[in-house]
């Protein structure tokens, strides 16, 4: 840890973490100095948050996770639209000097003034009250596990344009035709006559709020796929860009047990990064095949991936990914027991978190399965090592995704 980091291990701003632009990928977070694994580098408070509706009980129960969390209802595409409107007229300046770390929730009596206010009380929307009524129905656009922030929605032309010139063009289709009629009717922003909220703006928003968004997950079930409960909007966290081997990853700890549970997420580096270099994420499970993983990054993020992982495995054989999770643990009673290398040290570390020359070029990232991916079947989840407790480094490390611990003897051997 260096002056200024936390002594429960988070990353002192601003200097820690930068917004760089990246090449064919729009900005990116870049860490602006050496950042050691034990560090978060980021914990944030979602500005605002919305229930997916595909869970009825989730509504009732985000009020017990956080009076601060906006759980005033109507149905999701209805806040999708009045949440990035929000942001759009009041958020639109760029973050420059990202708030690293957010308290949680400090006075749950005030809430912040980026929570979008409810609706006039004359709404003419019936049923405005969720849980009184079902939604009408459950979204199906959004990822199940993504975090995505579209690079114009704060980007850093935003200060001065409108609206409308930064949100590009969306395809008005019958869903923000309809938005843009419910919007007109109900939304009593204020200056909204000045701004004026056409259907161009309303479908751009709207793809551009779906893109944003961190789905907060139903907990780890072995046996069934999990889907998302609740959505929230973390500016802050927005800037990372994906890799299908990530070198951080994102935790929450909505079904914490202790007090402490809400919808809060942090982001931590999974190993030792040099200053300079781009800190991503993955947008989903890390176990996620190349096909499915290319699919999912075309589909909802408009992107073709070409990450070191990707490079590798668009040249592999079905066989050769059917044969993948074998493969790891076939090369990781080679490389675990023996090599120890030391992260702490000065080895210039791959994405895949090895040193550059003990790397296997048909199969760079294994070292990546072995050390950082969970052994819990069927979770896909992360490992982050656990940070510091009242300044005392902790020898453990955390899946994000079923929040199993393991023993970090490796990394501090
Ligand atoms: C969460 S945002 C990341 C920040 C974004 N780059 C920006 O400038 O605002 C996700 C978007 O960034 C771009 N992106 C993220 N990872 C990428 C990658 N590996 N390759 C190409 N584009 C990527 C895609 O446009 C994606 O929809």
């Amino acid at each position: 840890m260096e002056p200024g980091d936390s002594a429960s291990g988070v990353l002192a701003p601003p200097q820690g973490l930068r917004v760089d632009p990246e090449t064919g990928r729009g900005e990116g977070r870049v860490a602006g100095r050496r950042v050691p694994c034990l560090l978060v580098l980021l914990s944030v408070v979602p500005k605002i948050g919305f229930s997916s509706f595909q869970e009825l009980s989730f509504r009732v129960r985000t009020l017990k996770f956080c009076n601060a969390f906006w759980s005033i209802l109507l149905n999701y595409e209805m806040r999708v639209i009045i949440e990035s409107i929000f942001f759009t007229y009041f958020y639109g300046p760029p973050i420059t000097a990202p708030t690293v770390t957010e308290q949680s929730h400090p006075n749950p009596q005030q809430p912040s003034p980026a929570l979008i206010a409810p609706p006039p009380p004359n709404s003419a929307l019936p049923n405005a009250n969720p849980l009184l009524s079902p939604p009408p129905t459950p979204h199906s656009f959004a990822p199940p596990y993504a975090v995505s922030a579209p690079p114009t929605l704060r980007s850093s032309s935003s200060t001065t344009t409108t609206a409308s010139s930064k949100l590009g063009d969306a395809l008005a289709d019958d869903a923000s035709v309809f938005l843009h009629s419910v919007i007109s009717t109900i939304c009593q922003l204020p200056n909204s006559g000045e701004l004026g909220v056409s259907v161009e703006l309303t479908a751009a928003l709207l793809a551009k709020d779906k893109l944003n968004a961190f789905g907060l997950m139903e907990p780890f079930n072995q046996g069934k796929e999990r889907s998302v409960r609740a959505y929230g909007l973390y500016p802050t966290a927005s800037f990372f860009n994906h890799d299908c081997l990530p070198n951080a990853c994102r935790f929450d700890y909505v079904d914490s047990a202790s007090e402490f549970s809400n919808t809060d997420i942090t982001i931590r580096v999974i190993h030792d990064l040099p200053a300079g270099r781009e800190i991503c994420l993955s947008y989903f499970p890390v176990n996620f095949k190349y096909v499915e993983r290319q699919q999912r990054l075309k589909e909802d993020y408009g992107f073709v991936c070409d990450c070191d992982r990707c490079k590798v495995e668009a040249n592999w054989s079905d066989d050769e990914e059917e044969g993948e999770g074998e493969m790891n643990r076939d090369v990781g009673d080679d490389d675990m027991d023996e090599d120890g290398d030391d992260e702490e040290g000065d080895l210039e570390t791959t994405d895949s978190g090895m040193d550059k020359e003990g790397e296997d070029d048909s199969f760079p990232h294994a070292y990546f399965f072995i050390r950082y991916m969970c052994s819990v079947d069927n979770c896909g989840g992360t490992l982050a090592p656990v940070p510091p407790v009242d300044a005392r480094p902790s020898t453990v490390m955390e899946c994000n995704v079923c929040g199993s611990f393991s023993k970090f003897s490796l990394l501090l051997s």
